[in-house]
């Protein structure tokens, strides 16, 4: 079940609103098709949202050679860029998005002096790598993360929030990442995936991810962690990012937020793994962090299925900002930045 992969110069991806009851994909021919997917979050995680929306400024390109017969290679980067900016409008928080589409573009500027032919060639090559290195971060994270876990020196509990697996990368997940190297050391006791209401990530993705590879994981309702880091030795959290910003201040899926203060109180360690390209070294803190607020028929009702009057009044963020003082450290590709804050991250990034 590969999450995106490049096919025939198409980009096929598992359309994850279906998961885990039926394995059926989303075939994109043209740009518009990928900024559909990823609105309605077929495809979903920030590092998969980055690799697909890359495929897609591939596809944008091909299109607009394609379309129009263009003079000069600059009026086709013009158009370039603006499609590149209406696709990174397909969610606002995941700052991988911005991050990816920015990588293509630089990308096909730095080849401004060549034909419109090599840089179409040039950005499906760099979408390949792209999906590529993000396999290789995967790895390295989850192997740092790991370490940093293991020190314990015993099998551990985890609860976890969202889906932060290979369902939200193109390799073994962040978060989750973390829970299949130490898994492979021998050390999972057992994860306790929130079920992660509204659109249930949890529940549908991540237990079923884990099951599959044979990682012990009982699915718990959102407001049951309490009681679950109170009565079941819950040793550490273990989340994903969308966005952090320079003073360690991270955004992922609503509800974060509550689990980090719910560790706080039971005194649990609390870890967000998240590549590099997950922060945005350009805000200082996450009060600056775009919120996506989404469809409020999502909250109205579960899988399709009415549970509210369809006029209540709803609010609808999908995404919260974990302060940095919750959090223990961050797990990335590069190290870990313990206590996370301006100094400890300045002084990862060398600023
Ligand atoms: C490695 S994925 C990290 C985050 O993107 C993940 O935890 C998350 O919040 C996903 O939200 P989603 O709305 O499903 O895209």
């Amino acid at each position: 079940m590969d999450t995106l992969r490049w096919q025939n110069g198409q980009l096929v991806l598992l359309d994850q609103t279906k998961l885990p009851l039926e394995e059926s994909y989303i075939t994109c021919t043209k740009w518009q098709d990928v900024y559909d997917a990823i609105s309605i979050l077929a495809v979903r995680g920030a590092p998969a949202i980055g690799v697909a929306a890359a495929y897609g400024s591939v596809l944008a390109a091909r299109m607009l050679a394609d379309t129009r017969d263009y003079e000069s290679t600059s009026e086709f980067l013009a158009d370039f860029s603006e499609c590149c900016r209406c696709l990174d409008e397909a969610r606002p928080t995941a700052v991988n998005l911005h991050w990816a589409l920015e990588t293509m573009k630089a990308a096909a500027y730095g080849a401004e002096e060549q034909p419109v032919s090599s840089i179409l060639q040039l950005l499906e090559d760099k979408a390949k790598s792209m999906q590529a290195e993000d396999v290789a971060i995967n790895t390295a994270m989850s192997e740092y993360g790991a370490e940093e876990l293991a020190a314990a020196g015993k099998p551990l509990t985890i609860l976890t929030h969202c889906n932060a697996g290979a369902l939200a990368t193109a390799g073994v997940g962040t978060a989750l990442g973390v829970i299949r190297s130490l898994h492979k050391r021998g050390l999972i006791r057992m994860v306790y995936a929130d079920e992660t209401r509204p659109l249930l990530q949890g529940a549908r993705l991540t237990v079923s991810e884990l099951m599959a590879d044979g990682i012990p994981v009982t699915l718990i309702t959102d407001n049951m962690a309490a009681w679950v880091m109170k009565t079941k030795g819950v040793d550490a959290v273990v989340v994903g990012a969308d966005r952090i910003t320079a003073n360690g201040d991270t955004a992922n899926k609503i509800g974060t937020y509550g689990v980090s203060i719910l560790a706080k109180e039971h005194g649990v360690p609390f870890y967000v793994a998240a590549p590099i390209s997950t922060f945005d070294l350009s805000l200082d803190k996450g009060e600056q962090i775009p919120i996506e607020e989404r469809n409020h028929d999502e909250v109205r009702s579960i899988q399709g299925v009415p549970t509210a009057l369809p006029e209540a009044a709803v609010f609808n963020p999908a995404f919260d900002v974990t302060p940095h003082e919750n959090i223990a450290a961050i797990f990335t590709e590069k190290g870990v930045i313990r206590k996370p804050d301006t100094a400890q991250v300045h002084a990862f990034f060398n600023i």
